[in-house]
């Protein structure tokens, strides 16, 4: 029960909406959590909160959130870490020099009174995180442990530490703590940093203001990664399908926490501890395995969230035993496949030795990086059509995610990349409009939305981009006929041309680009079109527009094209 008067809200920037909405309950499998108070709807905040404790991942000289940073034990730090992870078999130690100096933000060394500072956070506030046990057999705590003895036994600023006091906190960060990118600038302005930077960048900004005209050059301060942890933001659950999206705000340093579906009474809060632009074995694509392996190695838990647990629908397959339509699933509990229908728990040959799905998705991961990087695209874009349709595509099953992921490319690549790389007019010829809406209408309609939508819509509309960006461009030039108006006076520049008496240097004017001329829509286009709009216009944007109330500017440019492209859609079949 989460009582005000028991709880420390001091964090808390919406105490009475978040008391409102949530409360703090201790479930099965993952423990105490955050759950819903009330039915909750998308767009709701249900917490907005302030860092407890914050610091640069990377300081690079002493401020107010390394205030004992010195070169030669930042080198000393990572000394350790290198001789600790030889084998490598951590992955997840590059924030530990960082972490242990915001340690003596809250222990801080007694010795030292020129730089003591009063502790920014209270040690009985941290009582509160959760942390793994010391004895975990996990490579990244054992790692954690070896190091604190090291540091706490040779480092004269720790000595008065114990190791296991160290390896608790540190583990407190690793486990619960939020990466943001804190713009210095706006901390500078709260009269927060006292670093030697942050002082000559207000000496140079006062200077600039009096002296508006001087070209001043662009300030060196931009935003940089810090690690914040959060007293209430650390109690939800993950989940690989979140109802909750999070939002920085640099300006009030605070994190925001979101309502993304409709949520029921009771319900746990969730948010993905994944990276969320993490296209594969992230929130869209990827298999239960990846994802549950990735939490263990960061996160050191098993997730037993919904979708690991009980059907991965991203990992969903026909069944090979009673051939039907039934789709298989993977069982993240049992580690196993299973028909929906008849139970049989033999695998289908894609899945047989695992092999099938792990070589579809290594492949699929591997195209869309190298078609996303300049430098690669170029060797990649000619053998893509013929890779993906036959020889990727054929071993595919039609439900399984790497089918949709597949067809996604190749809508890609027939709208945007054939065109831009071989020409418009081979690309009109080939009809590859035409077949790259009809894998656009697979990739988004059968893939993200039937599949993924309503149990993640937001990371559903962030993936959607890669397709939905090509098709907005290839409906909007294939139904207009650009026109331009030659003015009047290019017309008397010309005939003026031979006049020797003619102003040299008056440049002749370009041509007025008038409004498109909107052409009727292609018939076969329309039945992709009008699927993809549909599932756009009246499924995914009154979510998208509640959720973001106040869009930040990827998104509203996003909204915005695709209004315009509705609109268009609405003339061009209108004639
Ligand atoms: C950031 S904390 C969340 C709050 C925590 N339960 C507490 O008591 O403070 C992360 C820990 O919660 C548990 N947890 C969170 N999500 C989970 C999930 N999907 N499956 C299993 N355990 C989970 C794990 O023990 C994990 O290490």
């Amino acid at each position: 029960m989460l009582d005000a008067a028991k709880y420390n809200l001091s964090t808390v920037v919406n105490q009475n909406q978040f008391l409102d909405a949530v409360d703090l309950e201790v479930r099965s499998i993952v423990g105490r959590t955050l759950v819903a108070k009330r039915a909750l709807v998308p767009g709701e905040s249900v917490l907005v909160e302030q860092p407890l404790l914050q610091y640069f991942l990377q300081p690079s000289c002493r401020s107010s959130l390394s205030p004992y940073y010195t070169k030669a034990m930042w080198k000393q730090l990572n000394k350790y870490v290198v001789e600790l992870d030889q084998d490598q078999s951590s992955p997840f130690v590059p924030g530990l020099p960082a972490a242990t100096l915001a340690y003596l933000q809250i222990d801080p060394p007694p010795l030292r009174q020129r730089i003591k500072r009063t502790p920014s956070v209270d040690h009985a506030d941290l009582d509160f995180f959760y942390y793994p046990n010391l004895d975990m057999d996990h490579p990244t705590v054992q790692l954690i442990v070896g190091y604190c003895r090291n540091v706490t036994c040779e480092i004269a600023l720790f000595q008065h530490v114990e190791a296991e006091q160290l390896a608790t906190f540190l583990l407190k960060i690793y486990g619960n703590a939020h990466t943001v990118a804190l713009d210095r600038q706006s901390l500078a302005r709260k009269g927060c940093a006292t670093t030697h930077s942050a002082k000559k960048h207000r000496r140079s900004t006062t200077y600039a203001d009096r002296y508006q005209s001087a070209p001043w050059p662009p300030s060196p301060l931009g935003p940089r990664p810090s690690i914040a942890l959060m007293t209430w933001g650390s109690k939800f659950t993950h989940s690989c399908s979140p109802n909750l999206l999070l939002h920085f705000d640099n300006a009030s340093n605070t994190m925001t926490f979101t309502v993304t579906r409709p949520v029921t009474a009771g319900e746990v809060l969730t948010f993905s501890y994944l990276p969320e632009n993490d296209d594969l074995g992230g929130l869209i694509c990827g298999t239960t395995r990846d994802r549950r392996r990735k939490l263990n190695q960061f996160k050191f838990f098993d997730c037993g969230c919904d979708r690991c647990n009980a059907k991965d629908i991203n990992g969903r397959c026909n069944c090979s035993t009673c051939d039907s339509d039934a789709v298989t699933s993977f069982n993240g509990l049992s580690g196993a496949w299973q028909c929906d229908r008849c139970g049989s728990t033999e695998l289908p040959e894609f899945l047989l030795l695992d092999k099938g799905e792990a070589y579809a998705s290594s492949m699929v991961t591997a195209l869309a990086t190298k078609l996303r990087d300049p430098d690669q695209a170029g060797e990649v874009v000619t053998m893509i059509e013929p890779y993906l349709m036959e020889d990727l595509i054929p071993t595919l099953p039609r439900t399984h995610w790497t089918f949709g992921y597949a067809q996604g490319l190749l809508a890609w690549y027939h709208l945007d990349l054939l065109p831009s790389t071989f020409g418009t007019g081979l690309a009109s010829q080939l009809n590859a409009t035409s077949s790259g809406l009809r894998e656009a209408s697979v990739f988004l309609n059968d893939y993200l939305h039937d599949a993924l939508w309503s149990s993640n819509p937001l990371p559903v509309f962030m993936a959607s981009w890669m397709v939905l960006s090509p098709v907005i461009q290839a409906v909007t030039r294939g139904t207009e006929e650009k026109q331009y108006r030659v003015q009047e006076k290019v017309l008397r520049q010309r005939s003026d041309s031979d006049d020797s008496s003619s102003d040299e240097d008056e440049a002749p004017e370009a041509p007025e680009l008038l409004a498109p001329l909107v052409l009727p829509m292609p018939e076969e286009w329309q039945k992709d079109v009008l699927a993809i709009h549909h599932t756009v216009m009246n499924l995914w944007l009154p979510t998208v527009n509640a959720v973001f109330q106040q869009p930040p500017a990827l998104i509203a440019d996003r909204i915005r094209q695709i209004q315009q492209w509705s609109l268009r859609i609405q003339e061009s079949m209108a004639l």
